[in-house]
């Protein structure tokens, strides 16, 4: 029989800081606004929100021995390595000290979710989906203005074919578990919020 893992955050040395933290997975196209509905849930709901994207984007700047490889994979809107990304998650869950994580733009492919099982042995409470359709979310990035340098119409149009391709994947394994919360994202965002609360609120206090 295979060895069944403990779902922990664990210190470097393997102890165990947080046992089975409450992790839900952020999902959705480029532009969604699943960062935007994430703020409004930690005000409300007391989450830790770690944006993969964000993290990688701070492990540039960082200038960590990684950075350029993370910076033309953003570029082209491809995946970085999963160990790279678990391992900046691992450490902000560990840093964090909270027990309620929303995990947002990740896992992004079939990859990133087993690697991810495999090395931290938690599974999401749930899946939040955000479903918006190409254009919405096109519409959106083009006029976000944060200089990210993946806002182009160039890597927009490849972060589309990536979501599709091996995200969805992701997203359709989580479904078949009866895991995946879907929203309707293509509308006002406190209309979205709406909807999300009703996910999270008291109706769902056990489970999270
Ligand atoms: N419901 C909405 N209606 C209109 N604009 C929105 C909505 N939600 C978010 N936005 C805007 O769309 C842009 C993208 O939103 P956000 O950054 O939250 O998306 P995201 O899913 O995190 O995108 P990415 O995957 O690129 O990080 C932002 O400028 C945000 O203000
Ligand atoms: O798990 C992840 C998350 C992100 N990336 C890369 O970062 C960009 C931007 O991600 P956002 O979620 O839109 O902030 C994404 O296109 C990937 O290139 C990743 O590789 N793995
Ligand atoms: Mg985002």
């Amino acid at each position: 029989m295979g060895t069944v893992l403990e779902a922990a955050i664990k210190d470097t040395n393997g102890s165990i800081l947080t046992k089975n933290p409450t992790v839900v997975f952020v999902l959705g196209g480029p532009g969604s606004g699943k960062g935007t509905q994430c703020a409004n849930l930690v005000e409300h709901f007391g989450f830790t929100h770690l944006s993969a994207g964000d993290l990688l984007r701070a492990e540039i700047k960082s200038g960590s021995e990684n950075g350029t490889m993370i910076q033309n994979m953003i570029k082209e809107g491809k995946i970085v390595p999963s160990e790279v990304t678990i391992k900046l998650l691992q450490r902000a869950m560990q840093e964090n000290g909270n027990d309620k994580f929303l995990i947002d733009g990740f896992p992004r492919n079939e990859e990133n979710r087993a690697a991810f099982e495999e090395v931290t042995g938690i599974e999401p409470t749930f899946v939040l989906y955000f479903d918006c359709p190409e254009e919405e979310m096109e519409r959106r990035l083009l006029s976000r203005n944060q200089g990210r340098e993946d806002d182009n119409i160039e890597t927009i149009r490849k972060r589309f074919k990536v979501f599709l391709d091996s995200s969805l994947p992701v997203i359709n394994y989580y479904d078949a578990k009866g895991k995946v919360r879907k929203i309707d994202a293509a509308r006002p965002v406190e209309e979205v919020f709406d909807s999300v609360k009703a996910i999270f609120g008291p109706k769902n206090e056990k489970i999270l």
